[in-house]
């Protein structure tokens, strides 16, 4: 098992045995309800955030393997080096074959979990796993062994095209099959290894018994794995008395999993019968044929659901931005309209110092008709998400904005409509006469109304661990209130503040570094805080379509206040207030508890 996946069951484990409290709060804003809090110290676990520069597959594997970051409340004070450093909880598709061996090993996890997602909101089944969890931009491949992955993700590519743009709709049953069989291989691996074992152990009977029937052929293999399986309470005690002579089952369950990995992956996809038949041999009757595959199907579909109680959990939402602009594709990757300004911004930011606060970019993808930039899903791996978008600076149009509304005012009753929507007086007479106002009018009616003026940012939207959004942040306008948002969010749990805190401290240590924040004007870009039940937690910069290079003659400090012309954005202006306030709820939390 890898580093990330005991650090992920364990965090669960744990979350087990202390009993954490569901998040799911119902009522916003929580007039004192804070006090009510189980703040039970989680413990925390975050991977490391070194990240590949995009250029190497292989490095990038690495960076993801990287040992794991302990965020437990001693900790997260202990450890120094993690100030500094900062860290990334790169997301996790857990792969089938984690899935099912952690299962294996932990059966409380059968019992009810507080994290649970509600029903409603579970995912359509198996439409994540298909997909890599290790990144391999476009294009960029070039070891052997990451040709195969090149591969799968070219055939995810070629699956999303047969899916018609924003729907739904499953890919094509065969085209998906052929993905999980290519996808599968880590889960053949697997099985190869289990094989290997029990042939080493050469002196066992039992196992060499194994290792006959290992080479009577999968056909007959397989039919003599079912024999095995005629009761299931013989099966559950791991041996069988067959002819009169015991014959072990290694692992019921994994054995079971391993032989027939391929058949019960895809069943999910497809319950053919040409799948079916493999498993049964010439010389059945239709009785006996009858009776087994119906055990078959009874064991797939308990496979299945067990696959995907445990397959990697994702709530994708999109908080905020234009909605239906950003979507999550069928291969598990984030796919946004395409804008040059943004893509171009990606790219760089992909060798830049920032390059660890930025989802990774994979290219951008033409499908029906339509460009989309390729993002890493920051949500991946995390188990009923809880969400804040924060939108940075201390304006959010551009300079540009202002010379065009100068010389084209353009009027807008849809923006007029939701300026009326929040504050009814907030139109001048003029406005209300002519029910419009200019984007810039509009723009800076939010700005000074909340905090983006203020504080050089503002709180966009909460999704909270229930899936409940909240979007009504039009007003949260004074320190306290931001504060008060800010316990909301994190349930006043102390070490996710602190975490974030030092995530932010991070990233403003990564800024005095990079050429990146150097050289930009930094508009509209959102700061994308996200953490779960199980104590992950991560700051991601995200949105740069608004984000431009500053002008040869123009140094920006990105720390003082804006007037037209200077170009600056304020964007330092509001990752201090963020820390500060954060600081500021961190005390209020711990007075608290
Ligand atoms: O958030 P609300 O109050 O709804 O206002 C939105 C945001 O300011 C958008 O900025 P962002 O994309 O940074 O969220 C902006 O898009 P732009 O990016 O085009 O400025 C929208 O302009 P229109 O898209 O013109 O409606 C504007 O209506
Ligand atoms: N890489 C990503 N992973 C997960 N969610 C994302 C990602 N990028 C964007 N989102 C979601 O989409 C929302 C809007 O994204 P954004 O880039 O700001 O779009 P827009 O340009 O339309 O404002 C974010 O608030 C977030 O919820």
């Amino acid at each position: 098992m890898k580093d990330w996946q005991l650090g992920f069951s364990s965090s669960r484990a744990q979350n087990n045995q202390t009993g954490v409290s569901s998040i799911f709060d119902e009522n916003f804003p929580p007039s004192g309800f804070m006090k009510d809090l189980d703040s039970s110290p989680e413990r925390m676990d975050t991977l490391s955030g070194k990240k590949s520069n995009g250029s190497d597959g292989e490095s990038m594997r690495d960076a993801i393997e990287e040992s794991i970051f302990d965020f437990s409340p001693s900790s997260i004070t202990q450890s120094n080096h993690i100030k500094k450093t900062g860290f990334r909880a790169r997301p996790k598709l857990a792969s089938a074959q984690a899935v099912l061996s952690s299962k294996l090993e932990d059966p409380t996890e059968m019992q009810t979990n507080a994290c649970e997602e509600p029903e409603d909101r579970k995912p359509e089944p198996l439409k994540r796993v298909c997909m890599d969890p290790l990144p391999i931009a476009a294009g960029e491949t070039t070891k052997d062994e990451d040709v195969e992955e090149q591969k799968v993700k070219e055939g995810v590519m070629a699956g999303e095209n047969l899916v018609e743009e924003g729907s739904k709709v499953a890919l094509n049953a065969a085209t998906r099959k052929s993905l999980w069989r290519r996808k599968i291989e880590p889960r053949e691996r697997l099985g190869a290894s289990v094989e290997s074992i029990d042939e080493s152990k050469e002196g066992d009977f039992s196992n060499k018994r194994l290792h006959r029937k290992k080479s009577w052929g999968s056909r007959q293999r397989n039919t003599q794995m079912l024999g095995s399986l005629q009761d299931g309470e013989q099966y559950m005690g791991g041996s069988v008395e067959k002819d009169g002579e015991e014959e072990l089952v290694p692992h019921p369950v994994l054995s079971r999993v391993l032989f027939h990995s391929s058949a019960s992956s895809s069943s999910s996809f497809n319950n053919s019968s040409a799948e079916s038949d493999e498993v049964f041999s010439e010389n059945e009757d239709t009785a006996t044929r009858r009776q087994n595959m119906k055990k078959c199907r009874s064991w797939r579909t308990f496979l299945t659901m067990m696959q995907w109680s445990k397959r990697p959990q994702t709530s994708w939402i999109q908080l905020a931005g234009h909605q239906g602009n950003v979507r999550l594709s069928e291969g598990g990757e984030v796919l946004k309209r395409f804008c040059e300004v943004e893509a171009v911004c990606l790219q760089v930011l992909m060798s830049d110092a920032l390059c660890q606060f930025v989802p990774h970019y994979f290219g951008h993808i033409s499908q029906d008709g339509e460009q989309y930039i390729r993002l890493e899903d920051l949500l991946s791996g995390l188990k009923n998400p809880v969400i804040m978008d924060c939108k940075m600076g201390v304006r959010t149009y551009q300079e540009e904005e202002i010379s065009k509304a100068r010389s084209n005012a353009i009027v807008r009753s849809d923006m007029y409509q939701k300026m009326v929507k929040v504050d009814p007086a907030a139109p001048t007479v003029e406005e209300h006469a002519q029910r419009g106002v200019t984007k810039l009018r509009y723009l800076q009616w939010r700005d000074d109304s909340s905090s983006t003026s203020s504080l050089g940012f503002r709180i966009e939207g909460i999704v909270m661990g229930n899936g409940k959004v909240l979007r009504d942040f039009y007003k949260t306008r004074t320190e306290a209130q931001v504060t008060e948002t800010l316990l909301t969010f994190t349930r006043s749990q102390v070490h996710i503040l602190e975490a974030y805190e030092s995530r932010l401290q991070a990233l403003n240590k990564a800024l005095k570094e990079s050429n990146f924040f150097n050289r930009h004007e930094i508009i509209g870009s959102s700061l994308l805080f996200v953490h779960d039940c199980s104590s992950k937690a991560n700051i991601w910069m995200i949105d740069f379509g608004k984000t431009i290079p500053t002008p040869k003659d123009v140094q920006l400090r990105h720390d003082v206040p804006w007037v037209e012309g200077n170009r600056e954005d304020g964007y330092l202006i509001g990752l201090t207030s963020l820390i500060t306030l954060l600081g500021e709820a961190i005390k209020q939390a711990g007075e608290q508890s």
